[in-house]
């Protein structure tokens, strides 16, 4: 096991070339938010935009328009209900699929679309719901992707590896990513306290950072935006994903010492100030 630490995020962020341009940095599509859940996917695209990606996109119901381009105009929208969403697929480095999506028939219609759709040369992330489409039907998990991580809490991890919280053995995660990743191609993002992300070779890191004020929804929302960002930008390995993890709480953590609860949407706000300062470290 690998305590994450500040050299991992030192040496997955970089100080950015003079002579680049957004589509270096990372197409992301976020699909989520349903009419009930419409808070969870702006709040992804939120931390994704904060994080750094070069082009960001959501497909959502329709309902969320309005709301998402107030609140963050730097986000394009597709209805989740346009076929031109099968092109949003094919042309983003990363997927993101699950905050707020739900678990009716669109959801897993959607689901299902970015199965048959992505190639490998890409990233799928799934959580939140998506995840609990899965433990219904492995068949919908996106094999064909270059990477996928998941990033279940507890229950949605319960739910997909039929394990009994609590997990106490690190070989039980091992031997279910084995069996869900035959070409070893999946990363998992167990999150706690102290998140433990795992690959299909035996790899173990651990986060010693994060808060109780974190407990608030929304939080594991705006961890899977930093994740797409950061896959989009870097290279979606095991040290990417665990960079935001740290990244993520190490926000939270900051914000905790004059906040007694912290809010998704502020930890967000301080992620571009703290990848500068890691940038020039
Ligand atoms: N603003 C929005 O739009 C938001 C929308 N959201 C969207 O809602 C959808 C449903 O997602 P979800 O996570 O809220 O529900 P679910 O998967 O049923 O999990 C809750 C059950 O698991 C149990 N539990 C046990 N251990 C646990 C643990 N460590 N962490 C958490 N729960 C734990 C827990 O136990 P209990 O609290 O009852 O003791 C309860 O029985 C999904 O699409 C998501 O994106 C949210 O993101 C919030 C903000
Ligand atoms: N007590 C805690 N200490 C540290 N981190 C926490 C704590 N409670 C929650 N978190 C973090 O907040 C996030 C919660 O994720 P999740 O349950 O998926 O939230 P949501 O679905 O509401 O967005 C995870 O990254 C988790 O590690
Ligand atoms: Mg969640």
């Amino acid at each position: 096991m690998i305590e994450i630490s500040d050299k991992v995020v030192r040496s997955t962020i970089f100080k950015r070339p003079s002579n680049s341009y957004k589509g270096m940095y990372g197409r992301v599509l976020l699909i989520g938010g349903n009419l009930n859940f419409g808070g969870a996917i702006i709040m992804s695209a939120e931390a994704t935009v904060n994080s750094g990606a070069g082009l960001t996109s959501v497909a959502t119901d329709i309902n969320n328009l309005c709301s998402l381009h107030s609140r963050i105009p730097e986000v394009m929208f597709i209805d989740w209900r346009d076929a031109k969403l099968v092109e949003a697929i094919e042309n983003s480095d990363v997927i993101a699929i699950g905050p707020g999506l739900g678990l009716d028939a669109q959801a897993k219609l959607l689901l299902k679309l970015v199965k048959n759709t992505v190639k490998s040369t890409q990233t799928v992330i799934l959580d939140a719901s998506a995840l609990d489409l899965l433990a219904e039907d492995y068949t919908l998990l996106p094999v064909n992707a270059k990477k996928i991580v998941l990033t279940p809490h507890q229950k949605e991890w319960e739910r997909v590896s039929q394990i009994k919280i609590p997990f106490q053995e690190d070989g039980d995660n091992f031997a279910v990513l084995k069996s869900l990743f035959p070409d070893n191609n999946g990363i998992l993002v167990l999150k706690s306290n102290h998140t433990k992300i795992y690959d299909c070779f035996g790899k173990v890191y651990q986060n010693p950072l994060g808060n109780p004020g974190m407990a608030t929804g929304g939080m594991g929302d705006t961890l899977t935006g930093i994740l797409a960002g950061f896959c989009g930008q870097f290279s979606a390995k095991i040290e990417t994903v665990a960079s935001a993890v740290y990244l993520h709480s190490l926000a939270g953590d900051e914000l905790f010492k004059k906040h007694y609860v912290v809010l998704p949407t502020q930890l967000s706000a301080k992620i571009p100030q703290l990848m500068k300062q890691f940038s020039l470290e």
